[in-house]
Formats: C-alpha cells, structure tokens, sequence
C-alpha cells in the first residue's frame, strides 16, 4: 500500500446502480472533510453532450472530438454539489433514466474512458478524495488507500430507484425499474474496457439489508484505521 498523500488518502468506492454509492461518498467526504469526486455524473455530462450533438454512440471520432473540447467540473452548493460542463449547469438534466442509459453505453466507449481518466486521475492526485463510479479501485486509482465495493441485490437496488423516481412522479413500475436495473449491471459488467468488477484488495459490503447509517459506519471505521497507520501502511 503506498503512502498517504499530500492531503489525506484516495478512497474508491465502486459498485453497480442502486448500491448506495453517490449517497455514501457524499455522507463520508462530509465525516472525513473530504472532496467527493461523483466519476458517473462525468459520464452523465458527457452523455447528454453527445446526445444534445446527434453523436452515434459508437461514433469514437466524434465522441473523441467531444470530449477534447469538454471540461466538466464540480462546484459545491452549500450541502449538495452541481455539474458543470463547459459552465452550463447540467446537474438536474443528467439525472434522468434515458441519459443513464445512453451513459451506460456511452462509458463503454475507449476514447471516453481514456479522457475521463485522465481528468480523474488529475482531479484525486493529491489525495484527501473520495471517488466513486465503476472503475476506480481497478483502472483509475489502483494504487487507492482504502478500496470499498458495495452492492446490494437487483430487487434493492431497484426499489431504491423506484422509490426515487415515483418521489419525483415518474410513472415506471417497480418491475421496469428493476428490469432496467439488470440491463445496465449487464452492460456494466460485460463491456471490455474497464468492466464493473471487484478489485482484489476492495472490502465488499453488501447493503442489502444494511441501512445507510450502518454501511457509513463501516466505511468510516475503515478510512479512520487506514490513516491511523499513516505512512507506515
Ligand atoms: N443502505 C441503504 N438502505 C436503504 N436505502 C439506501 C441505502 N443506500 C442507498 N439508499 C437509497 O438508494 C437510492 C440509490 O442510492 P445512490 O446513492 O444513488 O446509489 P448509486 O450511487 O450507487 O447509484 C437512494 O435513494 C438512496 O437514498
Ligand atoms: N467510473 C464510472 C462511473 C460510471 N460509469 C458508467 C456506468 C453507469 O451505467 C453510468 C452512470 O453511472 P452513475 O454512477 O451515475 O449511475 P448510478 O447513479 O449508479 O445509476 O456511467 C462508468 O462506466 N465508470
């Protein structure tokens, strides 16, 4: 394990759709004083930039050309944090089922990987980050302090989203929003660059039955030991 960076540790927080990671990275980057770094909603920019533009998804020059010319950055709003892409606050209209979906196909893409990592890596450096997204413990930041992956069943996890979405008063059943939630863990899992998956050294909490205070708890406890140990770790 290397040693603790200029402002504190990189933590990774990985897993599928549904699991608990935006609301987890953002309850700990507050316990910690940590900056959170939310990878899905890069993709998410880049989603509905490509598609405000006609982009095909499997048009790599184009996507390629996109993403040169595309600077997403994250500003904080007291409690809650908006997406800027090229300074357009995008935040709300990237949260939509339709642009998770043509994120989940836009990310498989290998130019898209190459400049969001790129970005990531430039933005987590220093450490004193959480990341969360897909990629992080294995691709990004494989070298990360502390590495969690949390799931949670399909049947949760689409719960969750359909609970969200009927808050909103979107009309999708419970039975769609799970049906969406196993087609994008498919595409997620199975794509070639990058594919969801578990590092090695990643601790694995699975949520299903856990509330969120519980998973912060464990998650807490574990950064707090990593840097107890500090750079003899
Ligand atoms: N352990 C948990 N128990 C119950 N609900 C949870 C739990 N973790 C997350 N949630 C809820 O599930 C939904 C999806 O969580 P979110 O953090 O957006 O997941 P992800 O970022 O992994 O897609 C949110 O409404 C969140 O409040
Ligand atoms: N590091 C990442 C983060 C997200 N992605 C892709 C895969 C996901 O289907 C989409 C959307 O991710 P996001 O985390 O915003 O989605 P959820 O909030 O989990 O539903 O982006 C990725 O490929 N790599």
């Amino acid at each position: 394990m290397s040693a603790v960076r200029e402002n504190g540790v990189i933590v990774a927080i990985d897993g599928p759709s549904g699991a608990g990671k935006s609301s987890l990275t953002k309850l700990l980057a507050q316990r910690l004083g940590y900056i959170h770094i939310d990878t899905g909603a890069m993709f998410r920019a880049v989603a509905l930039m490509s598609k405000r533009a006609g982009i095909a998804t499997d048009d790599d020059a184009r996507l390629a050309e996109l993403c040169r010319g595309l600077d997403v950055t994250f500003v904080r709003d007291g409690a809650s944090c908006r997406v800027l892409a090229n300074g357009e606050d995008v935040s709300t209209e990237i949260r939509t089922e339709e642009i998770g979906l043509l994120t989940s196909a836009i990310s498989a893409r290998k130019p898209v990987r190459e400049a969001l990592l790129t970005m990531q890596r430039a933005m987590g450096a220093k450490g004193g980050v959480i990341l969360e997204g897909r990629d992080i413990g294995t691709v990004v930041f494989p070298d990360a302090e502390v590495k969690f992956f949390l799931s949670a069943s399909a049947e949760e996890r689409g719960r969750r989203r359909y609970l969200e979405l009927a808050a909103r008063g979107d009309s999708a059943t419970l039975e769609e929003t799970i049906a969406k939630v196993i087609q994008r863990d498919k595409q997620d899992e199975g794509r070639e660059h990058a594919p969801l998956k578990q590092a090695d050294d990643a601790l694995p909490i699975d949520s299903t039955s856990l509330s969120i205070e519980e998973v912060l708890s464990v998650m807490e406890n574990a950064v707090r030991e990593r840097l107890a140990q500090g750079d003899k770790g």
